[in-house]
């Protein structure tokens, strides 16, 4: 598809210059003369879409649904209005008290509602939006209760009063100045450790990601703009009521992420200025507004998948004529060279596991060590999954013990077990969406080199240096595994097999002391189960340890130093390729191969287990 060419042309130039000059437009108003009512209005939506990016962080990006937005937007409105009762008028005060107490609000309710896990963030933060006016009238004394705090004075800037025009200026500047962190974050490291979160929470903790603590800083961070709305709002009207935060205005908010699209920054923009400029379209609209907020809510979540940011999103790429992965250059050319994986020794010792009466393992052992690749082999059921995740940690063992080099892993999260060392492939490969291949590989690293929030979104030089770094790894491990001329593709894009060879690189990238390959060649065809076994050839060869879990037989006599077979929770046999291929109970249990069949068997085996495996993949 070739594009339109100035479509190309916009594309290929900085495109942040877009919102910015949006954003300077939006600070120049005061100077185009607007109706008082447009300008209110657009005050209005301006902060409304500090609130609506505070709830994308949790929502879109992190994948957390949340409605306690309201509440922080009340703890920044209460804490600058009573700062400005109380004499303290300075917007800057203001907005960083209000920043802080909202915070406080996202942590202290984020921390329960997160430790509960599952749908309880979006309870508890649904109980607080109710309860808010009860909390509110409680410390009436210095809140006003249900009458509203009243007495808030006009806002200064450092001793100067603001005139409406100024004033005006402060909500724009720090709307842009939001968004401009936002895109800070959503572009770093840190945005994209949030989408593999938003993806599987199991993904994130199996590349050594703490779930809780990431769920944890979304949601408080997310706090922050609606907090600075807040104390934006409270100098607005001069006077603040509980009804400003009621439960209307949590879903207002959810139906302008939705419609705007929760996943995307400049969404919640499109999604803010659409609610309020057509929720006062008409007296009517107003009266009903829960049931006009349901209609906004349907038609983003409905009818538009990404919102009017995914629609938009797309129609861009189809200006720009952005080249679909698969039709990339498949042969792409692999270095000569490798550089070393070091490998470290897996010892698995007795493991045993039930779940409830169903005893699934049942002491097992398996030793596997650096520059050989370890394959664990068995019958549907046998323990192979289970052993698998019981050694990346998401299993605790009943019995027995598990060890990477001398540290004992039998004990850790999943996420711990990851940052010692242990890296995965999924049955069906978990790849993000809305990341290129270069950043989901990249995401390898974000647990094992660390940069800080702040340092991202001020691109701090320990930022930079981190930056760079993973960018030079993605581009070596890319290479390692052949598709390095598919980094800027879209992630979900590619085929099945250049998918799986992703998530060998993210996990070759985090420099892994062991590599579980899960299944990574059913599905494939035989081309690609070529390419993936000289993949795994090359760790093998640079020093890495390999355990492949397999079903393709072929595959693993013709890769395996050692083969580990599984029949209902136990060892059946270990040995090397032609030990197993010898054994006669692998060959009846796994295979369904009669032993006792009149034929030469060494001759014909590769045929006979061409054939039984049909019957053993799934
Ligand atoms: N979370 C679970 N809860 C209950 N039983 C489970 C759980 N996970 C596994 N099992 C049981 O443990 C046994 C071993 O299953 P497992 O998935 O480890 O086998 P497998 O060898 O990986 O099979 P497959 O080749 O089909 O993936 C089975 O009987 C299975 O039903």
């Amino acid at each position: 598809m070739a594009g339109l060419p100035l479509a190309r042309r916009i594309a290929a130039g900085p495109l942040w210059l877009v919102p910015l000059a949006a954003g300077i437009l939006l600070i120049l108003v005061p100077y185009f003369n607007l109706e008082y009512s447009i300008v209110r209005q657009l005050q209005l939506a301006m902060i409304l879409s500090l609130l609506v990016s505070g709830l994308n962080l949790s929502l879109g990006f992190a994948g957390e649904l949340a409605l306690g937005q309201v509440a922080m937007y009340a703890a920044g409105a209460y804490t600058a209005g009573m700062l400005s009762q109380r004499g303290h008028t300075d917007i800057v005060l203001q907005l960083v008290a209000a920043g802080v107490a909202a915070l406080l609000v996202g942590i202290l309710t984020g921390i329960p509602g997160l430790r509960l896990g599952s749908w309880s963030l979006a309870m508890t933060s649904f109980f607080l939006v109710l309860l808010l006016p009860d909390v509110l009238a409680i410390f009436r004394e210095d809140t006003g209760g249900r009458n509203g705090l009243t007495g808030i004075l006009s806002p200064t800037l450092f001793g100067r009063m603001l005139t409406p025009e100024d004033y005006f200026m402060v909500i724009a500047i720090v709307t842009v100045a939001w968004f401009a962190v936002m895109r800070n974050i959503a572009v770093s490291r840190h945005g994209t450790a949030l989408r593999v979160l938003k993806q599987s929470p199991v993904l994130a903790a199996s590349m050594g990601i703490n779930v809780f603590r990431m769920k944890l800083m979304a949601y408080a961070l997310g706090a922050v703009p609606a907090g600075l709305a807040g104390a934006l709002f409270a100098s607005l009207d001069l006077y603040i009521s509980p009804e400003a935060f009621s439960f209307t205005v949590a879903t207002t908010i959810l139906a302008a992420s939705v419609l705007g699209g929760s996943a995307s920054v400049y969404g919640a923009v499109f999604g803010a200025f659409i609610l309020q400029f057509g929720l006062n379209q008409s007296t009517e609209f107003q009266r009903y507004s829960l049931v006009v907020t349901g209609a906004f809510l349907i038609i983003g979540g409905v009818l538009l998948t990404g919102g009017l940011s995914g629609l938009a999103r797309s129609l861009w790429k189809r200006a720009v004529g952005e080249e679909p992965a698969a039709a990339a250059d498949k042969d792409a050319a692999r270095p000569d060279e490798v550089p070393a994986v070091p490998g470290k020794v897996l010892k698995v010792e007795g493991v045993a596991k039930s779940f409830g009466g169903n005893q699934a393992l049942k002491g097992v052992d398996l030793v596997a060590s650096p520059g050989k690749v370890t394959a664990l082999i068995g019958p549907n059921g046998s323990g192979k999954t289970t052993l698998l995740n019981m050694i990346c940690g998401f299993y605790r063992t009943d019995a027995g013990v598990i060890a990477l080099d001398d540290r004992q892993l039998q004990r850790m999260g999943p996420d711990r077990v990851a940052r010692t060392g242990v890296a995965r492939t999924f049955q069906t490969p978990n790849i993000p969406e809305g990341i290129t291949v270069r950043e989901a590989v990249m995401a390898g690293r974000y647990a094992g080199h660390r940069a800080t929030v702040l340092e991202a979104v001020l691109r701090l030089p320990r930022y930079r240096k981190v930056r760079r770094a993973d960018l030079a790894e993605a581009d070596r491990v890319l290479d390692l595994v052949g598709i390095r001329h598919l980094e800027d593709a879209e992630a979900t894009a590619l085929p099945l097999g250049q998918r799986r060879l992703l998530e060998v690189a993210r996990c070759l990238i985090s420099n892994p002391g062991v590599l579980l390959l899960d299944e990574t060649a059913s599905g494939l065809d035989e081309d690609e189960v070529e390419r993936l076994a000289e993949v795994i050839r090359r760790v093998r060869d640079a020093g890495g340890t390999v355990v492949l879990v397999e079903h393709n037989f072929q595959l693993v006599l013709s890769l395996a130093d050692e083969i580990v077979a599984l029949a209902h929770g136990e060892l059946m046999a270990k040995g090397t390729p032609e030990e197993i291929q010898n054994n006669e109970r692998v060959m009846s249990e796994y295979l369904g191969i009669d032993p006792d069949a009149p034929a030469a068997p060494h001759v014909v085996l590769a045929d006979v287990i061409d054939g039984a495996q049909e019957g053993v993949e799934r």
